[in-house]
């Protein structure tokens, strides 16, 4: 456990984590040299002069002593370490997930990942101060008792020494047969954390078809699980306990009646039967502790091995000597991908000229967004290349590429937070005025008019208080302000009123000035007003050129074209 947590920790955290171990050791060492005294100052108490016990008095206050003053200074580091702890694992975590790609984030890794970044690093925090004094204390104070007792009564320490593995290996075999069952309730535990929320977002389906809690078998499957993890944890942790304090006992007795029976062969006096005994009894102590933190450790164990597996997973690698396009010409270059070995794009080449717009249309599932995603580097191509200016994505610098590139999505998320916080989030220097300028080229004048605090209005979470064309305006706002030369977007699908859909024609008409834009489109209007219309199907771009290069000819976009266009003409006269 410790070499994970060092792992976990990373280097920087390395020296406070051994001073801490070094401390605690010296505490436990001081602790086993104090029981060791006893030994002495007992038989000399019991003894002819009982005076003599006085320097023992006195070595005894002195180990007592050291032991109060290390372990006070050891927890001290160790409460210091703990707060590390949480804010270690969190920046890393976060330094982390910034650098994965998204194909990682599948419904049972971000279940998991919600659990590490709050329960698992609250939990984790009391490992310092919590758990590693026990677990240092179980392992460095029987080691001295013990080998004190061999020497002062070779016999009884002999049958200390032969029992002590015998113990160890109880609670082995205990930890080992509870591990497997803890690992397989985490991952229920995750199950049903991805099964919550997805059960929450789903809310407004559910409830639009009636559908009630227990109906939602999928959420009911993964509780029950988990209280059937739950239980199996318990049954197997019972009789490890069980096991381990009967071996305690037995040892214990062990002690006694070998003891008893050498005083009564007069081959040990009374006195030091008494110490040995005392000294027995310290010497299972500490252990019994750990035992009893046996399932806090397991735990401290199972989220300390999540924290790394999150930690050793491989992000898209960054450059050795990255370089800087000079211009925003975008190239696919024969590019080939797919997920899970299913091949979407196979071989897909197009120029995005420097300031032109390019509208990507196709049939749903051709790959369109995952055109928009490689062009991010949200993942690396499998075959081919993407280049900016002539340089391949792969070997531009993470921090520079997503500077050039900005997405306006169409599912807008907005954060918890005023209007002008979450356009700020495109470049959070940006002054007032230029916020509020980004705010008006996007459209959204009449928004704020509307609103009694203008800018300053909170948006709620998700941005709930904000209609779907509000949203992708804000989204576009925050692209502007950002000024990142290349942008992708991806058009709303669904029907804005005809005012927001004008609204968000003009922001885009403003991003397509000044940035080489590529849409995913969906409306007649931004098709048309495209330089350059691509068709994507069965994984290649199977027709380009203008719209009137298009329109009247025989192939998808022409019918794309004709289905568009009844569609929106339906839509006005019915609207
Ligand atoms: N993260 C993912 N993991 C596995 N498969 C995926 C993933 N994302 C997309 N796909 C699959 O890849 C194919 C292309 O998806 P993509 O979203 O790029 O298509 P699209 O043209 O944008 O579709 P739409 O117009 O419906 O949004 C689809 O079959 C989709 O199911």
């Amino acid at each position: 456990m410790i070499r994970s947590l060092a792992t976990a920790l990373g280097p920087a955290s390395a020296a406070p984590l051994r001073r801490l171990l070094a401390l605690l050791a010296a505490a436990a060492a001081a602790q086993g040299t104090a029981y060791a005294l006893l030994v002495p100052l007992i038989q000399n108490l019991l003894g002819d002069r009982p005076a003599a016990a006085l320097p023992w008095l006195a070595w005894f206050a002195a180990a007592t002593a050291g032991y109060a003053a290390l372990t006070w200074w050891a927890q001290n580091l160790a409460f210091g370490l703990g707060q590390d702890v949480a804010r270690v694992l969190h920046d890393r975590l976060g330094e982390k997930v910034i650098g994965l790609p998204l194909g990682w984030f599948t419904p049972a890794r971000t279940g998991e990942l919600s659990r590490l970044a709050s329960q698992s690093v609250l939990q984790l925090m009391n490992v310092p101060a919590h758990l590693l004094r026990p677990v240092v204390t179980a392992t460095v104070t029987p080691l001295v008792v013990a080998s004190v007792l061999l020497v002062v009564e070779p016999r009884l320490g002999a049958a200390v020494a032969v029992a002590a593995p015998l113990l160890a290996l109880t609670l082995w075999w205990s930890n080992r047969a509870v591990a497997s069952a803890d690992a397989a309730r985490h991952h229920v535990m995750d199950d049903a954390a991805a099964r919550i929320v997805e059960f929450a977002k789903s809310q407004p389906l559910l409830r639009a078809y009636g559908r009630t809690a227990r109906e939602h078998r999928l959420l009911d499957d993964a509780l029950t699980a988990q209280g059937r993890a739950d239980r199996a944890l318990l049954h197997r942790v019972v009789p490890g306990l069980v096991a381990f304090g009967f071996a305690v006992r037995a040892l214990l007795g062990t002690v006694l009646l070998l003891g008893v029976h050498l005083a009564l062969g007069g081959d040990l006096d009374a006195a030091t039967l008494v110490a040995v005994l005392v000294l027995a009894v310290r010497f299972t102590e500490p252990l019994a502790t750990a035992a009893e933190l046996g399932a806090s450790l397991r735990m401290a164990a199972g989220n300390l091995a999540g924290v790394n597996r999150v930690l050793d997973a491989a992000t898209l690698p960054e450059p050795v000597r990255p370089q800087r396009p000079e211009t925003t010409e975008v190239v696919f270059d024969d590019v080939r991908f797919g997920y899970d070995d299913r091949p979407v794009l196979r071989g897909v080449g197009f120029t995005l000229p420097e300031k032109s717009m390019t509208a990507l249309v196709g049939p749903s599932g051709a790959g369109k967004t995952t055109v928009a995603r490689l062009l991010a580097r949200f993942w690396d191509v499998q075959a081919g290349a993407v280049r900016i200016g002539g340089v391949d994505v792969r070997d531009i610098a993470g921090a520079d590429l997503s500077a050039r590139v900005s997405f306006v999505f169409q599912d807008v998320y907005l954060f918890d937070g005023t209007l002008a916080d979450n356009i700020r989030l495109g470049r959070p220097d940006a002054t007032d005025d230029e916020v509020r300028e980004a705010a008006g080229r996007a459209g959204l004048d009449d928004v704020l008019a509307a609103l009694p605090a203008g800018l300053r209005t909170p948006v709620g979470e998700g941005g709930t208080a904000l209609s779907g064309g509000q949203r992708q305006r804000v989204s576009i706002a925050r692209a502007l302000l950002k000024r990142a030369p290349i942008v992708v977007l991806d058009e709303a699908t669904a029907s804005l009123d005809p005012e927001a859909d004008a609204a968000v024609q003009t922001a885009v008409a403003a991003l397509a000035r000044r940035a080489t834009l590529l849409v995913i489109a969906h409306r007649l209007q931004t098709v048309r007003a495209a330089d350059q219309i691509l068709v994507l199907s069965d994984g290649r771009i199977s027709e380009r050129g203008t719209h009137a290069d298009l329109a009247d000819g025989a192939g998808l976009y022409a019918s794309f074209w004709r289905e568009r266009a009844e569609a929106e003409g339906w839509r006005l006269v019915g609207g």
